[in-house]
Formats: structure tokens, sequence, C-alpha cells
């Protein structure tokens, strides 16, 4: 049986995630909070999940390396460097990081990828997202995720063309560029929506995640495919056949 360790055990994510190991085939490992020693669990796991914070990001890592153990990385709120932690990383070692490990967000990305190729770009595209009011980053990893397939199928990078929350005396919209918004309130697990909006007429395309066990079960999966995985960084994509 495939033990995984959870980094951000006693979370919201990773109490989910633990409730869903038996039912998978897999078994706990072990798990760490703040302040707590990763190198421990990342010995003692076949494989480790995180969903805890960016700023422990390097030292988990760095307990993954030198144990030699893969690592699914579903924290959010990853900056540049951090993604340049995981490549490096991922010269060592098996990692996956996705901003959302549900089955339904892993193909309304490529269907994203997809719309966003085939319309003009006269098709104003525009990323909405609402989670709980414990959310502590905007925009959710998946908007960006999502925002990283909408920019795909226009041939550029995200970073090339997102436009924040606006604000203010803006300016009229310039054309080719992928809004962002971000709301928060109450309980809700997770909603996501890329409007793609022309003239007269508008297509819209969501995922409104209901339970955080979508996420767990998708995380559990990606952690035990990827403990047979060689060193390599991968996607959920990957793990789904999609
Ligand atoms: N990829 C995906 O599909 C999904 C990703 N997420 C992401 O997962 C992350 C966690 O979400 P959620 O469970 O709701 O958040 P919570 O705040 O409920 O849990 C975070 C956990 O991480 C722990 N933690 C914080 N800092 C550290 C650290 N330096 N070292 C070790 N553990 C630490 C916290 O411990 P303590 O309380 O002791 O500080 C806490 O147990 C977020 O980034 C969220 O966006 C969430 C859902 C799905
Ligand atoms: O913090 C959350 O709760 C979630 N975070 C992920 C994100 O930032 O996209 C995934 C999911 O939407 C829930």
């Amino acid at each position: 049986m495939t033990a995984v360790g959870i980094y951000g055990s006693a979370g919201r994510m990773g109490r989910a995630i633990a409730d869903q190991l038996a039912d998978l085939g897999a078994s706990l490992a072990g798990g760490t909070d703040t302040g707590d020693d990763p190198a421990p669990i990342a010995n003692a796991a076949d494989v480790l999940v995180d969903f805890s914070a960016p700023s422990a990001l390097d030292a988990h890592l760095a307990a993954a390396i030198a144990a030699g153990t893969p690592i699914v990385i579903g924290t959010t709120g990853l900056t540049p460097a951090h993604h340049a932690a995981i490549d490096a990383a991922a010269q060592h070692i098996a990692v996956l990081q996705t901003g959302n490990t549900s089955l339904g967000v892993t193909l309304l990305g490529l269907l994203v990828r997809e719309a966003a190729a085939r319309l003009g770009s006269d098709w104003d595209i525009e990323i909405v997202e609402m989670h709980h009011r414990h959310k502590v980053d905007a925009p959710s990893g998946t908007a960006l995720l999502l925002g990283e397939m909408a920019a795909q199928g226009r041939g550029a990078s995200l970073a090339e063309l997102r436009v924040d929350a606006r604000a203010g005396l803006t300016g009229a919209r310039c054309e080719g560029t992928i809004g962002m918004a971000s709301l928060r309130g109450g309980s809700i697990v997770g909603d996501h929506s890329v409007v793609f909006a022309s003239e007269g007429e508008r297509l819209t395309l969501s995922h409104d995640a209901q339970d955080r066990g979508i996420f767990a079960r998708g995380a559990v999966k990606a952690a035990l495919w990827l403990a047979g995985q060689p060193a390599g960084r991968y996607r959920m994509g990957d793990v789904l056949g999609l």
C-alpha cells in the first residue's frame, strides 16, 4: 500500500485528503503543520502531498529531494520564484504542481484553451472566481491555471496578457488582454467562470466545486500515480490521461 505524507495535514485540504486515503488504497505516512520538521515524513512516505502555504514550499521541496520522494504540490499563491524552484526540484524527483486537482477543472482548462484558440482576439476573455472567506491568495491558483490555458490558446503567456481587478479610471479595455477578478465570501468551495465576450454574444465556461472531496480525491489519485514516475515535472492532465 502506498504511504502518503501530508504537508498541511491539519488544514481543510489536509483533513479532506486524509479522509480519502483508505478508500483509494493508500495509507497515511504522517503529516506536518507550521513549525514541524518536514524531513521525517519525507523519509517515511512513498509520496508527499503539499497543501500548506507558499512560505513553506522551499523547505518541503528540500526535504523531498533529500529523501528522493515524489511530491504533489497543491498549494496556491506561488510566485515565479516558486515555479523556478519546482522546475529545479523536478531535475531530481517527480513533482506534480497544479492549482486544481479536480477532473472537472482539468478538462475545463482544455476547453478554455480550445475556445481561446478558435475565437478571435475580438472575443474578450475575463476570468471570475469566488471562494470562501478564509482563502488568503488571489487570484486563485485555478484562475491562474485557466488564464494560462486561455493565453496558450492565443499563442502567448498569461504574464503577457493579464490584467488584474480593475478600479477607477481604467480606460477602455485593451484588445487581447485577459482580465481576472476575485470575490470572497461565506463557505463557497470554489467557483470559476471564463467569459468570452464579443459584440452581441457571450460564451461562458464554468466549474462549480461543491465539495472539497473532489480536490482531495484528485490529490490522492495524483499521488498514487506520481509515486511510480521518474524525475520530471507533471500536470493533472498526465494523471487523468487528458
Ligand atoms: N490544488 C488544489 O486543488 C487545491 C489547492 N488548495 C490550496 O491548498 C492550500 C491549503 O488550503 P486549505 O487546506 O484550505 O488551508 P488551511 O489554512 O485550512 O490549511 C493550511 C495548512 O497548512 C499548514 N501550514 C501553513 N504554513 C505551514 C508551514 N510553513 N509548514 C507546514 N505547514 C504549514 C497550516 O498549519 P497551521 O495551521 O499550523 O499554520 C494548515 O494546517 C492553499 O494554498 C489552497 O489554495 C486548496 C484546495 C484545492
Ligand atoms: O483555497 C481554496 O479553497 C482553493 N484553492 C485552489 C485555488 O486557489 O484555485 C483550488 C480551489 O478552487 C479551492
